[in-house]
């Protein structure tokens, strides 16, 4: 993966990604689904796993997110908002993860987690939710590739985003900088051509979106609308195994 630093001599232009959130997608014709924003021009795949414990909601497992991986050449990113992820750690990277985030909100020991998901193969991801404070992921910075900030609260799509989240994400652009750390910064919830600017300004390099794209008639035009707004100049892939 490129260095992305984003120092104020940096002048190259960088390139921002974005990954639909399945979660909106129809999981009838899931495969079918995931082709799709794949032909329209997504980056990555994003996979919301949920337990109906660490929110309110469950949704899918490893078996899944198998027959996502097999459906994309695309990186797929699994987002697992669960409790006790480490016990899952093993099973969604062999499933094909290629990202693996977890919540810091859920892990006692998460520079063990992200250790364990690096060693198995996978880039790590670490989830903040809206009210948790930044400063709980400002140690580990150094041994995450990303950061999940969360612009709504967990569980659902289609939910109203919120607007706080702004400074954080500004933050962490900061302490990443600062640093000159190779991190993402991933936003989730409420990510839309309304809320897309403000995004784009504070930083963010990664973006996952549900509703604004699975619930328009026409991927195509959806993405192309999105990734116009964040990458003037087109759409790369990257971020995958290597
Ligand atoms: O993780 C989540 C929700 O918990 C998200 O990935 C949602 O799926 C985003 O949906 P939209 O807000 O984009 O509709």
């Amino acid at each position: 993966m490129e260095t992305r630093t984003r120092n104020r001599e940096d002048t190259r232009v960088p390139q921002r990604l974005l990954a639909p959130s399945i979660l909106s997608a129809d999981f009838g014709r899931l495969a079918e689904e995931v082709r799709a924003v794949e032909e329209a021009g997504a980056d990555w795949i994003h996979v919301d796993v949920m337990d109906g414990h660490f929110v309110p909601n469950i949704t899918i497992g490893p078996d899944v997110v198998k027959a996502v991986r097999r459906a994309t050449t695309l990186p797929v990113d699994v987002h697992l908002m669960i409790t006790d992820p480490d016990r899952y750690l093993e099973a969604f990277v062999t499933a094909g993860a290629d990202w693996l985030g977890v919540h810091v909100e859920a892990c006692v020991h998460l520079h063990r987690t992200v250790q364990r998901i690096r060693e198995l193969g996978a880039k790590a991801s670490v989830a903040v939710n809206p009210a948790t404070p930044l400063c709980l992921v400002e140690p580990i910075l150094e041994h995450v590739d990303m950061v999940l900030l969360m612009t709504v609260n967990p569980g659902f799509g289609g939910q109203k985003f919120i607007g706080s989240a702004v400074s954080k994400i500004r933050q962490l652009r900061r302490w990443i900088d600062d640093r000159s750390l190779d991190v993402l910064i991933q936003v989730d919830g409420g990510v839309c051509v309304d809320t897309v600017d403000v995004l784009v300004e504070s930083g963010v390099d990664v973006f996952v979106a549900g509703s604004a794209v699975f619930q328009g008639s026409d991927y195509h035009r959806t993405v192309r609308a999105l990734k116009d707004r964040f990458n003037p100049s087109g759409k790369s892939h990257q971020g995958g195994r290597d």
